[in-house]
């Protein structure tokens, strides 16, 4: 396989997961994006970085864009070359939107739009690869294929993606706390027990179960649908704010869940009035953006 085009740009969607009960499977895409151009060229690698994580990730081979760019080429059997890459970064890292995700599915794409028969990383291949970066499945599976996903891991160990029905015009507002408190999902995950208890786990089967209903067009199921038992209260000692936020806004009846490991908040639903005006007093930010039914493309 040869690199056949010198340039490739991709958008890639920001992603939720768990969405309460569908820990390390479900997730949901947004039409709020990253950015990424990429020309191969015979020097150095160079990552000129605008927006999130400017002066903060790395700028040369280290770089998590390049290294999925690189990942791609090799598993397409295509020669390697250095990269002039720009990326214009809008997914806060460490947040709960996927960004690690979203970026290493970025690269991926890019590899596919710079080979000569780009059907070598078609959404599948990128899909497996993404995943075995990032461990886990759930917010690769709607960064590559839009919509909501719920994803799974299989016997012989691949990992494998369906679209769930969602009704594209839900109303979403993400809470995502100021810039302190962002959590790496690393250190999310360690404080995760590896035994739950067996009603635990029937609990949030059913609730799994309710909120693929409630996506695709029963609203009044939200509630009940995001409820879990699995991650979120495990998580209390890392993500003490988002969890009172989560905690209150339920109480109102807001659909409110810990988007990813956290520390956003998702809302299945449209946050108004003191609701959201308190959040803004503290330094919260709410972004309301759609649900994107695409995923990451060539521009
Ligand atoms: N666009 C990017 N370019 C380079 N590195 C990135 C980019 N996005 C994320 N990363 C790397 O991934 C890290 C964040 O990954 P992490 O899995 O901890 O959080 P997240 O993906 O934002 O959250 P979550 O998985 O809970 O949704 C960043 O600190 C950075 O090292
Ligand atoms: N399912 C993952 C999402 C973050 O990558 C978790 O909650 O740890």
């Amino acid at each position: 396989m040869r690199l056949a085009h010198e340039r490739a740009a991709v958008r890639v969607p920001a992603t939720t997961a768990n969405m309460g009960p569908g820990f390390d499977s479900f997730g949901m895409a947004f039409t709020y994006y990253d950015e990424v151009e990429v020309r191969a060229v015979t020097g150095a690698t160079r990552v000129r970085v605008e927006g999130v994580g400017a002066g903060s990730v790395p700028e040369g081979d280290d770089n998590l864009v390049v290294r999925a760019l690189r990942a791609g080429l090799d598993a397409a059997g295509a020669a390697q070359a250095g990269f002039e890459m720009r990326c214009v970064n809008r997914i806060p890292h460490g947040g709960g939107m996927g960004s690690s995700a979203s970026a290493v599915v970025a690269g991926l794409v890019l590899a596919r739009g710079l080979l000569s028969d780009p059907r070598a990383l078609d959404d599948s291949a990128v899909f497996s690869l993404a995943t075995e970066f990032e461990g886990h499945p759930d917010n690769v599976a709607p960064a590559v294929f839009g919509g909501a996903t719920v994803a799974w891991t299989q016997e012989d160990g691949a990992p494998r993606a369906a679209p769930m029905p969602v009704d594209a015009s839900l109303p979403v507002s993400l809470v995502v706390p100021p810039l302190a408190t962002r959590l790496s999902t690393r250190q999310a995950r360690k404080v995760l027990p590896e035994f739950v208890p067996r009603a635990d786990a029937l609990f949030n089967t059913s609730r799994a179960a309710v909120l693929m209903l409630a996506l695709a067009g029963r609203p009044d199921l939200l509630l009940a649908g995001t409820e879990d038992r699995l991650h979120q209260e495990y998580r209390r000692s890392v993500l003490p704010s988002s969890m009172e936020v989560m905690d209150s806004l339920r109480q109102q009846g807001y659909p409110a869940v810990i988007s990813g490991a956290g520390p956003t908040v998702l809302v299945l639903s449209r946050l108004e009035g003191d609701a959201r005006a308190a959040l803004e007093r503290q330094g919260w930010t709410l972004l309301t953006p759609g649900i994107d039914m695409e995923g990451a493309r060539l521009v």
